[in-house]
């Protein structure tokens, strides 16, 4: 399955993340948060480095849950049974998304700050 054309390796990302989408609750609320951003940025159009600094963090949070449900799809399959390295692997995981996701609200925090308060 190695070195399959480009529109082929575009299916199979494609496929992970409808997948993810279907699967994992989590990443449908992280979802609906980025579109939520992109909304907010349409609408009050700040400066470029706004865009790219929080599309940037979006597009993090949403790769790291993609990477959290491929390391529990793996883990789940290798070893079904219960066991102690298995939910610390689970749990690093996890804490990639969250520590991604506080600094995606600190920086929409800072950005609403800087819009609301700083030029009005
Ligand atoms: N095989 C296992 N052995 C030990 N602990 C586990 C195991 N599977 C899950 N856990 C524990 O349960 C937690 C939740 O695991 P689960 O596979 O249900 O993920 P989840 O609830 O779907 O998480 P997410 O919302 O990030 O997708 C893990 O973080 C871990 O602490």
């Amino acid at each position: 399955m190695k070195n399959q054309p480009f529109y082929r390796r575009l299916g199979f990302a494609w496929h992970g993340i409808v997948s993810a989408w279907r699967t994992e609750m989590s990443m449908r609320q992280q979802s609906v948060a980025a579109v939520g951003v992109i909304i907010t940025l349409l609408w009050l159009r700040p400066a470029p480095v706004w865009w790219a600094l929080l599309l940037l963090n979006c597009g993090l949070v949403l790769a790291a849950e993609l990477f959290n449900s491929a390391l529990e799809h793996a883990l789940d399959h290798l070893h079904p049974a219960p066991h102690p390295a298995i939910g610390l692997a689970k749990d690093c995981a996890a804490g990639a998304v969250l520590l991604l996701s506080v600094t995606g609200v600190a920086l929409f925090a800072c950005f609403l700050c800087e819009t609301f308060l700083v030029q009005y």
